[in-house]
């Protein structure tokens, strides 16, 4: 059993969740209300922007040249395609640029942050992998039973294509190989890690369909 089997049966009843979510049922419906994707896609920018440099970090960190390239590829891809899937609904929607970071992104951004700067590469890698697979798992989700015309569409098409799917297997192949090589202590790590992002996934998701604000 790879690695990777084992971190998806640990984190599947998070990922069932997020499935059900009321956001992505809905988005994968059309239905979902503009304002509330809106928020996401205006989070979703800011979250960005600090996962491309938790991807950085965790780059600075491996053990070949090739994972270093890697990570410095999923970096800049996260700035410049999903920006670019992010412009075009900003303009369509007129996404307020001001809003800040509502708790939900500022708990998982400022945890892949701390995870890729303080702890081990191996850790890091688990901490970002939720970010890569369960979007695909969501994306192929949707696409497959999505209400057309979506007016969601280019999300959807994101995360269900081709390229993002490379990526999906270069971080999945690094999990699995740093997790052959590693103690049973850094495996827990890995797993907890793997379980607290997911986790987190969901919260970003709630705090969007919620439209999150700070309690006081
Ligand atoms: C919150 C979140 N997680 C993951 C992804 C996919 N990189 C994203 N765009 N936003």
């Amino acid at each position: 059993m790879k690695f990777t089997d084992h971190l998806w049966a640990e984190a599947l009843p998070v990922y069932t969740k997020i499935q059900a979510h009321p956001f992505n049922q809905e988005l994968m419906a059309g239905t979902l209300p503009v304002e509330k994707f809106k928020f996401y896609i205006r989070q979703d920018s800011l979250y960005l922007a600090e996962f491309s440099k938790a991807l950085a970090v965790t780059g600075t960190h491996a053990g070949t040249s090739q994972e270093l390239l890697d990570f410095l590829q999923f970096a800049q891809n996260a700035i410049l395609v999903e920006r670019a899937l992010h412009e075009s609904y900003f303009k369509e929607y007129h996404i307020d640029h001001q809003a800040g970071m509502a708790p939900g992104c500022f708990a998982y951004t400022h945890y892949l942050l701390a995870t890729s700067t303080f702890e081990s590469y191996e850790v890091a890698v688990a901490a970002l992998l939720p970010c890569f697979w369960i979007y695909k798992k969501v994306g192929d989700y949707i696409y497959q039973r999505q209400t057309k015309p979506n007016p969601y569409q280019n999300w959807i098409n994101t995360y269900a294509g081709e390229s993002f799917a490379n990526s999906v297997q270069k971080a999945l192949n690094t999990c699995d190989r740093l997790a052959d090589q590693a103690s049973e202590i850094t495996r827990k790590q890995m797993t907890e890690a793997y379980v607290t992002a997911s986790r987190l996934e969901y919260v970003f998701w709630d705090s969007a369909y919620k439209l999150e604000k700070w309690p006081v």
